[in-house]
């Protein structure tokens, strides 16, 4: 990964956790590369703030982090309230909407945060988006129950036209298989979409067990550039530096 986009990844990270976590939290924490950053930041204050937190994770990756690196790991079944959850984004709108799931644990991320109180997302500045397309051209990540992927592929090049792909793995053969032991479709998709009809529909198929789209759900967008870190405030799409 290029140095700047680092840098970027770890400022944005920094800055959201020195923002909204505090004492006595219980946390989501994401997945991707940029929440290690975010991990890391955590570990450092709790050491040295002697902070009490219980960290939820999204995923089979958050997991490990939150073991390996000695927080306190809780569940949504003790913890079905959390104060903030940190997570990364694929892309995200002027109206904070995003597109996730590129490392394609979207949806125990939407199940956690949706559980948050305050949904936090760290990025660097590639992310940062008029319109969900304008920039990621790997598709909206679409979770499907195995058996069936041929119908839901059809299904949404039929009605929505473009692309469906099915995403296949990097070091197996055969498709992703994710944390719940499903497949995930990419929809390939050209153009402004009218995204929570797209949503609608795509929950209307039978097999489809979540979408990559976390719509109006952020309450505060993280983008870290070499030089600066930009905080976006949802509603109005202010900015502050
Ligand atoms: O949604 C995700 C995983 O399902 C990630 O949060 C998203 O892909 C961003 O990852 P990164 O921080 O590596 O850019």
């Amino acid at each position: 990964m290029e140095e700047g986009i680092k840098v970027g990844k770890k400022a944005a990270a920094i800055r959201a956790v020195d923002d909204h976590v505090k004492d006595n939290q219980v946390i989501g924490i994401g997945s991707g590369s940029t929440i290690i950053y975010a991990i890391d930041r955590i570990v450092e204050r709790v050491k040295k703030e002697n902070l009490k937190l219980i960290c939820v994770p999204t995923s089979f990756q958050a997991e490990q982090a939150i073991l390996e690196n000695g927080l306190s790991l809780g569940q949504l079944s003790m913890y079905p309230k959390l104060d903030v959850a940190i997570d990364g984004a694929d892309e995200v709108d002027a109206s904070l909407n995003c597109i996730k799931g590129g490392g394609g644990c979207l949806t125990q991320e939407k199940i956690v945060d949706y559980c948050a109180r305050d949904f936090i997302v760290v990025a660097d500045e590639r992310k940062d988006s008029e319109f969900l397309g304008e920039k990621w051209k790997r598709g909206l990540p679409i979770e499907v129950i195995p058996m069936s992927y041929k119908p839901v592929q059809l299904k949404i090049q039929n009605t929505l036209g473009g692309t469906a792909n099915l995403r296949m793995a990097a070091k197996k053969a055969g498709p992703v298989v994710t944390d719940n032991s499903n497949f995930i479709i990419d929809w390939i998709f050209d153009g402004e979409q009218d995204w929570q009809k797209v949503d609608t529909f795509l929950h209307s198929i039978p097999g489809v067990l979540e979408t990559g789209l976390f719509l109006q759900t952020a309450k505060m967008v993280y983008f870290g550039t070499v030089e600066v870190i930009i905080g976006q405030i949802i509603g109005g799409g202010k900015r502050k530096t």
